[in-house]
């Protein structure tokens, strides 16, 4: 388990200024949904606790660490955005998609200890049954599972995802949310989670961070849902006039 700290978080591509001085906590064990309009900054603030993205201004620290050691030591696992989208011709099998995960942690991708760790990792999500086939075969909840135990693989003690569950139907995706309260709540490992999904996601998630560019609310999902201000914040900026 760690905690995520960021100060001040402040970054732009080019001219386009993104993050404006963002700071939160997300605690040991805890698990937040990151909400938000398009184009609002989600997954470039995902990419920048991931160690992905070096922010101009501020500093994350992951359980006190830099972020850059953090991810240098495995702690962090990773799911990008749209990943199902990407493999659709890509040659590879589960088991070797989710063996990826273990490149860091000095065991030979070949190695019983590897494969073990691969099928358990596969159990954990329910996909033990897909190891044989090739990724691009797969539907999209069944790809997100196995990236999801790739990020595992690991053995990270945070876990980030950018929107799990785009593009996959409504019972695969609670199905994905379920596997990460699972995940939370049994293995106590940190989540921070990009969705679209504000209602199963707030439902999973302890608390919401809602941004817009600058962070417009960090608070318990209870409150979020609860709070009308906030949701006419969020449709406001999304242009939505409904
Ligand atoms: N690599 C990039 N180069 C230049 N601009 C970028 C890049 N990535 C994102 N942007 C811009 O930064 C802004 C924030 O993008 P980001 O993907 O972080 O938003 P988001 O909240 O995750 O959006 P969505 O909900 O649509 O996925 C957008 O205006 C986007 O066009």
């Amino acid at each position: 388990m760690v905690d995520v700290k960021l100060n001040n978080i402040t970054f732009g591509y080019n001219a386009e200024f993104v993050l404006n001085n963002i700071s939160l906590t997300v605690e040991n064990g805890e698990f937040v949904v990151v909400v938000g309009p398009n184009g609002a900054g989600k997954s470039t603030l995902l990419k920048i606790i991931a160690g992905l993205v070096e922010p101009a201004g501020g500093q994350v620290l992951i359980g006190g660490h830099r972020v850059r050691n953090a991810a240098r030591q495995g702690i962090i696992g990773y799911v990008p955005q749209h990943y199902a989208q990407n493999t659709a011709a890509f040659p590879a099998t589960v088991e070797e998609i989710v063996a990826l995960g273990l490149v860091n942690s000095g065991l030979s991708l070949k190695s019983k200890g590897a494969k073990h760790i691969v099928s358990h990792m596969l159990e954990l999500v329910g996909a033990d049954m897909l190891k044989g086939r090739r990724i691009g075969e797969l539907s999209g909840g069944q790809q997100q599972r196995v990236m999801v135990a790739r990020a595992l693989a690991g053995n990270p003690q945070l876990l980030l995802l950018d929107e799990p569950t785009s593009g996959i139907d409504y019972a695969a995706s609670v199905k994905i949310y379920q596997l990460l309260s699972q995940l939370n709540t049994t293995l106590g490992i940190t989540i921070v989670m990009v969705s679209h999904d504000i209602e199963n996601a707030t439902c999973s998630a302890a608390k919401v961070a809602c941004i817009n560019r600058s962070l417009c609310f960090f608070g318990s999902s209870e409150q979020f849902r609860s709070s009308h201000a906030t949701m006419r914040h969020l449709w406001y900026y999304s242009g939505y006039t409904g």
